[in-house]
């Protein structure tokens, strides 16, 4: 009747099913028509989304995509790597999922309770919360609750920055970067932005990078002209939390800055966001302004300092 185990869902944003300009327009509708990602007034978004984002900006973000794929998303690729190692830590079921695109969020959590599970534990893979990511898994678990008879019990994780196994890997994976490479002049903390009005209507997420930026700062022993905190991948016209990614690079370069390490921790897996726009757009915006040497450090993904934070985050809540 029931498997009185738990079983645990890793959630992360979601990427198209390839790199082709149909599978990208199918996956950028889904996910621009969440309310919780793009907070327009529904009726003008409906519009601007068909008439003019989904004609003209798949075919230029598929040829990005191609770029970085490898056998599949990287962003998927690295979800199963996690839920795999994660799942060698417990004797318990650990699945992933995506908020947009496949695996979807919803198929997941039907297939574990049709199994029995009768309690599942979804844990969100964005370290800080922002109601347009951590919140749309919220949006999107009650929408599910609500097609259930049985329903199981359910723990869902706000985030997790401010635990220590996740400071200690974030810090230990810059360390260890820093000892093969040699240390830059400077080590930015670049994290994805939100509108600024987001902010102001509340969404304390860029508090919470600026916070995470420190602690991890603090642990590496970095004086306050070593680091900084941007903020990449706006969309639209509207003004997005600053100082932005790409405009501080330029500064740099053309201030005589001549080498600089970029930092995401806002993103548990490389994807599109930090392969193509972290380590290809922004090192040739640094090193086109003057820059002689850029590199990204990269995300976590399934390094085991990494699963050994995600475990402790676990536990925490089981
Ligand atoms: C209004 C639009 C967007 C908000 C708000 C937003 C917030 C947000 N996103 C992430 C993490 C990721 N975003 C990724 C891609 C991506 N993001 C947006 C728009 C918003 N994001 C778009 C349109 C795209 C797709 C690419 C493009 O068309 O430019 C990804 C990468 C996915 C992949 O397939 O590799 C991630 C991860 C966070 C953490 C966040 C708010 C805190
Ligand atoms: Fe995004
Ligand atoms: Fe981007």
């Amino acid at each position: 009747m029931s498997v009185t185990k738990p079983a645990v869902v890793l959630v992360n944003l979601g990427t198209p099913d390839a790199p082709t300009t149909a599978a990208v327009r199918r996956y950028l509708k889904q996910f621009l028509s969440d309310p919780r990602v793009v907070e327009a007034p529904r009726l003008i978004w409906f519009w601007v989304l068909r008439l003019i984002i989904l004609p003209l900006r798949p075919r230029r973000v598929a040829k990005l995509y191609a770029s970085i794929w490898q056998q599949d998303s990287p962003i998927r690729l690295v979800a199963q790597q996690q839920a795999e190692a994660l799942a060698g830590r417990f004797d318990c079921t650990v699945r992933y999922a995506m908020s947009y695109g496949s695996p979807g969020f919803e198929a997941v959590l039907d297939e574990l309770a049709d199994q029995g599970h009768d309690h599942l534990l979804i844990l969100p893979l964005y370290p800080q919360y922002s109601g347009s990511t951590n919140g749309a898994v919220a949006d999107a678990l009650a929408r599910w609750v609500r097609t259930r008879r049985e329903v199981p019990g359910l723990t869902l994780v706000k985030d997790y920055w401010q635990n220590p196994a996740w400071l200690d890997a974030v810090a230990d994976s810059i360390r260890r970067f820093r000892e093969q490479h040699g240390e830059a002049e400077k080590l930015l903390f670049s994290f994805h932005g939100i509108p600024v009005s987001y902010q102001d209507k509340g969404d304390h997420y860029g508090e919470r990078c600026h916070h995470s930026a420190a602690l991890i700062a603090e642990r590496l022993g970095l004086r306050a002209e070593q680091w900084m905190v941007t903020f990449q991948s706006r969309f639209g016209p509207q003004e997005w939390l600053n100082p932005y990614t790409d405009k501080t690079l330029e500064k740099w370069g053309k201030e005589g800055v001549r080498s600089v390490q970029v930092v995401c921790p806002g993103f548990s897996a490389d994807c599109l966001e930090t392969l193509e726009e972290i380590d290809g757009e922004n090192r040739e915006v640094f090193l086109h302004a003057g820059g002689e040497s850029f590199a990204y450090i990269p995300a976590l993904n399934a390094e085991p300092s990494h699963i050994d934070a995600l475990e402790a985050v676990v536990r925490a809540h089981l």
